[in-house]
């Protein structure tokens, strides 16, 4: 087993011990699954240590199926400067025999495997896999992996828990619901006890992710309505990943705004799914979604009916205790505006409040980067969360800028 060479301090986080280390990891001999250590006020403080010394030294193996997409080449990104876990099995479909650096000129340095189709692959010395494919074909592919591997799937495919509501806006059954059953859906800033002990997350979708993190504190403060709820989101191309068709190339979506899904998009009924748990009814909402001329960035702009007697302050206010002790989730200061470059390739969410003209209404703005804290960043917040690792391991790339 690996060691850390000297111990520098101690925190708590979130009910975790972080320990933080002067020297990288020494060894790298892989060691299987282990448990999150929470805190417990009898725990005696000596053994904790001990037992998170050793964990921090742990590494465990990862797989990425789809490596060759877009999500896929991000995780691989993330996971570059990740001192726990190493990627040992990639996946993809046309590209499969290909090396990375052949598909990916920009991970050609890294020390990785080539790509193999899904059916060759040998999941036996592997520990977790991201999986970055297409929805419908994902949850065959779940279906048929060891039950013993810890899973983060960035599809839509155990996204919905109603089997119905995933007929009728995916078009086809769901092939796989005793695993939709014991799947936690990840949003980890809302779901984190859950995600800790889960085995099956479904890592939420970028609209969803941009739209909720806002929405689910306000609503179960009882700060906003649950009516008139108007979501204009709008995406970097990438959002559509690398197979992506016509209506993605640079002559389609430069200089200009393309609106889609307008009145029908499949990130409906998540966003609905998570409002409306947190309010206790059904929620329905308006959504449009624009593809904007950028590779990668998301922001929705949001308009809410204020609960009567509430003010724009007691939103703020609200947001900023919820979200005060969060890393990744940021709620500006008051009248800043959040924008998309501020968070290209980080994991954060900016977010900040607006009273609207008319009175009663507010205006939200969140911002997030569709493949870090809208697909891959969070799927690696999830499973550092399910490793018993600090949430943040591997993730402290700050913005591009300019
Ligand atoms: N892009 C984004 O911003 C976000 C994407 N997501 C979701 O994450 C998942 C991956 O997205 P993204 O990376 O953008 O997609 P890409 O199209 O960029 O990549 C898809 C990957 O899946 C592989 N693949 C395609 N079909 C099959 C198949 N039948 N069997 C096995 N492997 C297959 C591809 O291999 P090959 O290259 O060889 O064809 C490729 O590696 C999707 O479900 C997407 O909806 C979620 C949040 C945000
Ligand atoms: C720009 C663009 O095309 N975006 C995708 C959503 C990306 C995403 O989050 O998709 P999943 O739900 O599959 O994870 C879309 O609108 O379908």
């Amino acid at each position: 087993m690996g060691s850390f060479s000297s111990l520098n301090s101690i925190s708590i986080d979130r009910g975790c011990i972080l320990v933080k280390c002067q020297d990288a990891i020494k060894n790298s001999n892989v060691k299987r699954l282990s448990t999150r250590a929470s805190v417990t006020t009898s725990t005696p403080q000596s053994l904790r240590l001990e037992e998170l010394n050793a964990r921090k030294s742990e590494k465990f193996q990862i797989g990425v199926l789809g490596a060759s997409g877009y999500t896929g080449s991000e995780i691989i990104r993330l996971l570059a400067a990740h001192p726990n876990f190493k990627i040992t099995l990639m996946t993809a479909d046309r590209k499969a025999g290909q090396s990375i650096g052949s598909v990916f000129p920009h991970l050609v340095k890294q020390d990785l495997p080539d790509l193999i189709a899904v059916k060759d692959a040998d999941f036996s010395n592997v520990d977790a896999v991201f999986c970055c494919l297409p929805h419908g074909t994902t949850q065959e592919i779940i279906k048929g992996l060891p039950s013993s591997l810890k899973i983060v799937d960035l599809s839509a495919d155990f996204r919905l828990r109603d089997a119905d509501e995933y007929e009728e806006w995916y078009g086809q059954p769901h092939k796989a619901l005793e695993l939709q059953k014991e799947t936690v859906y990840g949003l980890t800033e809302i779901s984190r006890s859950e995600i800790q002990n889960a085995r099956l997350i479904a890592n939420p979708g970028c609209y969803p992710t941009s739209v909720q993190l806002p929405l689910i504190p306000l609503i179960k403060a009882n700060l906003i309505g649950v009516k008139n709820i108007i979501i204009d989101s709008k995406s970097g191309v990438s959002g559509a990943g690398r197979g992506a068709k016509e209506a993605n190339l640079y002559t389609e979506i430069a200089e200009g705004i393309h609106s889609y899904g307008v009145t029908r998009h499949r990130h409906v009924p998540e966003i609905e799914q998570g409002l409306s748990e947190a309010a206790n009814s059904k929620v329905t909402v308006s959504f449009t979604p624009h593809l904007m001329p950028m590779s990668r960035g998301m922001q929705s702009t949001i308009y809410v009916e204020m609960a009567p007697g509430a003010s724009t302050e007691d939103l703020y206010e609200h947001l900023k205790s919820f979200y005060e002790k969060e890393e990744f989730v940021i709620l500006l200061k008051k009248n800043e505006i959040p924008h998309t470059r501020h968070v290209r390739g980080s994991n954060y969410c900016l977010m900040n409040v607006f009273p609207d003209r008319i009175p009663g209404r507010a205006i939200i703005i969140s911002v997030i980067d569709n493949l870090v804290k809208g697909a891959s960043g969070q799927a690696l917040q999830n499973l550092n969360l399910m490793m018993g690792i600090p949430e943040n391991t591997g993730l402290h790339s700050v913005a591009l800028f300019p």
